[in-house]
């Protein structure tokens, strides 16, 4: 029998980033389809949800380099593919600087759940569906706790795989790392 080929979701590049989970979501499949849990408090995450989100993104979209003081977050791609980077931006964090590169697939589910503090943006290759949980309500982190750095700056160190996606009007007048480090002050 011939096993269906499935691109893994998974760590690309980078090191360690203290707080980051990827954890891996069990698809429950018979011959009706698949019932997948994606959040339980059960699993002890560190994430206190207080929006979700649902979010579709078309091919060559990039969303972000965003970053929030206040908020912890959590992204699952639901259908699509993925690339997912991730810059530790806390000042006393042992993993200051350290940045991660993630290659995510819909068909193998897994929640990727990071910390307040984290430089993050997401590029998607194919029209994508992901589902977004945050911390703080987007009403009131929105005012004032939503900053950016512009996603090509070379000091970021980000390998992409990719060289002109699609972003916001927004995201295009974002800093670059050296101004928002500046602006940011200690937190
Ligand atoms: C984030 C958000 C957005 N919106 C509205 C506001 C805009 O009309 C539209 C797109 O928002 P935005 O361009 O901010 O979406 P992204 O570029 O994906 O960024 C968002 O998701 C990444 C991960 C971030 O970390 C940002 O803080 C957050 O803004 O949805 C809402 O109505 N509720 C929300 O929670």
């Amino acid at each position: 029998m011939i096993e269906k080929m499935i691109s893994e979701s998974r760590m690309i590049a980078g090191s360690e980033i203290e707080g980051v989970v990827l954890k891996k979501l069990k698809e429950n499949q018979d011959y009706r389809g698949s019932f997948t849990e994606v959040y339980n408090h059960r699993w002890n995450l560190d994430l206190n949800a207080v929006q979700w989100s649902y979010v579709k993104s078309e091919a060559n979209v990039f969303r972000g380099l965003h970053f929030h003081k206040r908020h912890d977050e959590y992204f699952c791609l639901v259908s699509g593919h993925s690339q997912l980077g991730l810059k530790d931006m806390r000042p006393n964090s042992p993993t200051y600087l350290n940045w991660q590169l993630y290659d995510l697939h819909g068909e193998d589910l897994a929640a990727l759940i990071f910390p307040r503090g984290l430089l993050h943006g997401w590029y998607f290759f194919t029209p994508s569906v992901h589902l977004q949980s945050v911390s703080e309500s987007y009403v009131d982190y929105g005012k004032d706790d939503n900053w950016g750095v512009y996603w090509n700056d070379p000091d970021l160190g980000f390998p992409w795989s990719f060289t002109d996606p699609i972003i916001s009007t927004r995201a295009g007048d974002f800093p670059d790392l050296d101004s928002f480090i500046q602006a940011i002050g200690d937190f």
